[in-house]
């Protein structure tokens, strides 16, 4: 059964509305109008010796302002978030347009590690420490960090990073800060919290689903709050994600705009928005209650799940369509508001989840009226630190569905162990 792929990339990178400069270098004369005369920082900023404070300049917000409902629990940490990874989708998709002279870098374990990663978490932790409000000590869990930046040879991409940064803040008008190579590392680095169960802590992927990103496909800037050990906000900006719905399963969307932006606070519901501002609207999870009728989402990377075990799974259920492969968290976007029934990931042996690889698109699919377990029908656990103990595999899907789902999966895994056992 062929796989519907859902990339939209020639369609998203004409939607988008950023500057295309992302390695020119910026003006002296702009970077001198930062320099002077030194502002007042936020309390919470002073202590931070990267940034330098520059004038306020004229300029019209571009972000939209994102409403605080008074009474709302985390409501101002949402609204943080929300422009946080607002602004730094800008920065990304500026990037996109410009991927092929962007350059890539390479982690230790391949995962491609592009300039607008760095310069995306730099970006969201900005805007978490100047909108969100003060706690005791500022928290991030976040997939990058600045060791691969400080080595030989990586001048030219921190120099990129330094100058795609400074010139987003500028285009933006939100802040008057200006940061030197030295405070880029030094912004990577909030990043490096460990989590756990109590206290707050911030979790980012910069750019989840960074294959896709370099292909021109799907990605997402995902954030959540972790309050106590549990998640209590998450939001998801897919820039090349249709706003409608993804429509029909060859990939052809239903509507024309495109970038949404996910976001879900604990016991308050899940919404979605456009990226460019648009009213929230209220999602919810698909309503089918025979899996006949379901279709399912995966990982576009065949590496990413094990492929034959979804196809099994959606066998026993009967499923009819193909899977529906998407790359990053915007599969837990497109599953909340009921594009698709299921979502199936089953990494290959060994292999250790990451918290901001869910977190933020769990609470979206759980605050839609879904369920988010582990092949053993547990929910995800978001206390233990960087990593996920888990079950096997994430599987998530609507309330009616689960059950049936659970089964087929349980018995999937049972015949695939008896099928690979050495007996
Ligand atoms: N071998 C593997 N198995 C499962 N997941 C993997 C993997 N290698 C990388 N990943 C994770 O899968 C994420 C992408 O998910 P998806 O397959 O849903 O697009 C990656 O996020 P990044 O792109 O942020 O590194 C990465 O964390
Ligand atoms: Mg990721």
């Amino acid at each position: 059964m062929a796989a519907a792929r859902v990339g939209l990339a020639s369609h998203a990178l004409h939607a988008s509305s950023s500057s295309s400069t992302l390695v020119r270098r910026l003006p002296h004369s702009r970077l001198a109008l930062l320099l002077y005369p030194p502002r007042i920082l936020p309390t919470y900023l002073r202590s931070c010796p990267y940034v330098s404070a520059a004038p306020a300049r004229p300029r019209p917000r571009r972000l939209r302002a994102m409403s605080q409902s008074a009474g709302t629990p985390y409501a101002a940490e949402l609204a943080a978030a929300k422009k946080a990874v607002a602004l730094a989708a800008r920065l990304c998709q500026s990037v996109q347009q410009n991927i092929l002279q962007a350059g890539v870098q390479s982690k230790p374990d391949k995962s491609p590690v592009t300039v607008a990663d760095y310069g995306s978490q730099i970006l969201v932790s900005l805007v978490l420490k100047m909108e969100a409000p003060p706690s005791d000590s500022f928290s991030l869990v976040a997939e990058e960090d600045s060791e691969e930046l400080r080595k030989d040879g990586a001048e030219e991409i921190l120099e990129n990073i330094t100058e795609l940064v400074n010139e987003t803040i500028v285009d933006d008008g939100s802040y008057s800060i200006f940061f030197s190579k030295e405070g880029i590392l030094a912004a990577i680095d909030d990043g490096k919290s460990e989590g756990g169960p109590s206290g707050r802590h911030w979790v980012l992927d910069p750019i989840d689903g960074t294959k896709g990103f370099l292909r021109g496909d799907q990605y997402a800037i995902a954030l959540a709050l972790i309050d106590e050990g549990k998640v209590v906000l998450g939001v998801l900006a897919c820039p090349n994600l249709p706003l409608g719905s993804i429509g029909n399963l060859n990939g052809s969307s239903s509507g024309d705009q495109v970038g949404a932006l996910f976001s879900a606070t604990i016991g308050c519901g899940a919404e979605v928005e456009s990226l460019q501002g648009s009213p929230p609207q209220k999602i919810s999870v698909c309503s089918i209650d025979n899996s006949v009728n379901a279709s399912f989402f995966e990982s576009y990377e065949a590496a990413h799940s094990m492929q034959d075990l979804t196809s099994s799974i959606a066998e026993k259920l009967g499923v009819q369509a193909p899977p529906v492969r998407i790359d990053s968290q915007a599969k837990y976007g497109a599953l909340a508001r009921g594009d698709g029934a299921i979502y199936l990931r089953f990494p290959h042996t060994g292999y250790r989840e990451k918290i901001w690889d869910h977190a933020a698109g769990s609470i979206v699919v759980t605050e839609a009226g879904g369920v988010v377990t582990d092949a053993s029908g547990n929910d995800l656990d978001f206390s233990k630190g960087r990593f996920l103990d888990l079950d096997t595999g994430i599987i998530a899907t609507n309330k009616q569905l689960m059950p049936s789902l659970l089964k087929a999966v349980q018995e999937a895994i049972k015949e695939k162990n008896q099928a690979t056992s050495p007996l």
